[in-house]
């Protein structure tokens, strides 16, 4: 439990109508009465103002009080007019003794304000503290406190339904689940270690055999998930690539809805390659459009061709942009490309100018070529016929990535993602060990292996936070924001 007084504002600088300062630790009401008189601010005309019976001590848990801020025990030299909630210890977010005072906006206000508690015996809340005591204090575990960091943090729907499942329990849940198994096969394990000659062999073999296979699979599902997790926290990286004056800007714009790329029908307008984030479909999507690749004289141009090459290889997806064309001419320009992204790269056949494209993309599905790629390169996933300036087929366009962020983890879209790199770390390792005590389990002993189980659990421990050290919490709650 906390044994000082802690605060924050749990507000961003910057303008706004409110602006809520936390205040956290044993005596917090105590110390806000010094500073907070019920009832309407002192007039203005009048000497002298009254000083109220009322305190917010006395206050139940989840009660506001309304009333006014003043200087330290001087009700005559009032801050702001403020509205107070009341939290007694046990019931709120950190499980301590909580008062938050919401003020107007404003930046003389805040730092007037925060001055104010800390005379008045407060201490500044480090980044992130108000969490870490709701985890000291066992209101959270720690895959809920990271998920936390992830509802603040999410700029699309899609981030704030995997952190808000994270906050839900989804994590220990799942994990307890697996752990269960383990504690099983342990005891199934110290049983035969210590009654060697009493084990019924059969059964023993099968409760083992199923509890591992339970917890590979479930592991495995994890595992998989990883790199949609990768995704929501850093964004799929996809790269137009295409031979100039193909409509790789005109498409990134489409697909954005912003005028961002310059458009020409120069071949080599774009240059410098340009980034652009975006929402897609609740997907954080960053799209590169780079310089249209061909040999060049051009310096400058050059340039961007080289990082046009450099980006195939940083992409989590590609769209190689084609425009009508004979088929032989373009299953020319397709071997070309998958030639430079050195064939290790999912793409996408994006063939634009479907208004203007005659009878060029008619018959696709006939086309032998596509159906021999499609056999032949897992690393493509399919092709389709768009008009960047009419806007035909963009939507579909969208829908090819968010199927293809769907389809990341080779399982259910409902499954468990773990979103934080230290969470996935810590799963993968597990995996691994849990694999090696399968595969070498038939010629390891029944101590190692018990000992491989241990670990495995502590692995799986981790990352709820029922075994972590000081310093990677302290790690973990750093990088929250102050106030948090
Ligand atoms: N004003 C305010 N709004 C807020 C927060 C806050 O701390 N203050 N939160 C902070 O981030 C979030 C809400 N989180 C909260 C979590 C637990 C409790 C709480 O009082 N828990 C008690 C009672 C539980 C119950 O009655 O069931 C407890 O856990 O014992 C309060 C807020 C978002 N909005
Ligand atoms: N008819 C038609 N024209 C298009 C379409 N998409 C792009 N264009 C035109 O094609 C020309 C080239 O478009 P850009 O988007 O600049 O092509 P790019 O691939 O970015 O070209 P570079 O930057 O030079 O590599 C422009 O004149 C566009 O208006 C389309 O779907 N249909
Ligand atoms: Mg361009």
């Amino acid at each position: 439990m906390l044994d000082e007084i802690i605060a924050a504002f749990a507000t961003p600088v910057g303008s706004s109508g409110l602006q809520v300062l936390r205040v956290a630790g044993p005596g917090s009401a105590e110390l806000v009465d010094k500073i907070f008189n019920f009832g309407p601010l002192p007039d203005f005309n009048k000497k002298r103002a009254i000083r109220s019976e009322r305190r917010i001590a006395k206050l139940k848990g989840y009660q506001a009080a309304f009333g006014y801020l003043h200087d330290i025990n001087d009700i005559n030299k009032p801050l702001d007019q403020v509205v107070i909630t009341k939290f007694v210890k046990g019931k709120s977010y950190t499980g301590e003794e909580q008062v938050e005072i919401s003020l107007h906006g404003g930046a003389a206000l805040r730092k007037e304000t925060l001055d104010l508690v800390l005379r008045a015996g407060a201490r500044l809340a480090e980044a992130g503290e108000f969490t870490k005591w709701a985890f000291i204090n066992g209101k959270m575990d720690l895959s809920q406190a990271e998920a936390v960091m992830g509802i603040i943090e999410a700029d699309t729907y899609r981030q704030h339904q995997a952190a808000l499942r994270h906050l839900q329990g989804e994590t220990a849940e799942k994990l307890q689940g697996v752990k269960e198994r383990v504690y099983e096969l342990l005891s199934a394990l110290e049983v035969d270690i210590e009654y060697p000659e009493y084990e019924d062999f059969a059964l023993q073999e099968e409760l083992i055999n199923s509890n591992i296979d339970f917890v590979l699979e479930t592991l495995d599902k994890v595992v998989k998930s990883n790199k949609k997790g990768e995704v929501l926290r850093e964004g799929l990286q996809l790269v137009l690539v295409g031979e100039p004056n193909v409509g790789k800007s005109s498409i990134l714009n489409a697909l954005s809805g912003e005028d961002r790329a310059i458009v020409t029908d120069i071949a080599g307008t774009t240059r410098d390659s340009i980034e652009l984030k975006i929402d897609l479909g609740g997907i954080p999507l960053t799209l590169y459009d780079t310089a249209g690749i061909r040999e060049t004289e051009d310096p400058i141009e050059r340039l961007g061709v080289e990082r046009s090459k450099e980006l195939l290889n940083k992409a989590d997806l590609l769209f190689l942009v084609l425009t009508p064309k004979i088929k032989s001419e373009l299953e020319e320009e397709i071997d070309k490309f998958l030639r430079l992204s050195a064939g290790d790269r999912d793409y996408y056949i994006v063939l634009n100018k479907l208004d203007i494209s005659g009878d060029h993309y008619s018959n696709l599905d006939s086309w032998e070529y596509l159906k021999k790629l499609k056999e032949e390169d897992k690393h493509f996933k399919g092709y389709l016929s768009v008009s960047a300036s009419t806007g035909e087929a963009i939507e579909d366009l969208k829908d090819l990535v968010i199927n293809y962020y769907e389809n990341l983890s080779g399982s259910g879209a409902n499954d468990l993602v773990l979103t934080s790199k230290r969470q996935q770390h810590l799963i993968e390792s597990a995996f691994e060990v849990f694999k090696t005590i399968d595969q070498d389990r038939s010629i390891l002993p029944n101590d190692i292996l018990a000992a491989a189980l241990r670990q495995g659990l502590e692995l799986l421990s981790e990352i709820t936070g029922e075994n972590v050290s000081e310093n990677m919490l302290d790690d973990i709650f750093s990088r929250f924001c102050i106030g948090k």
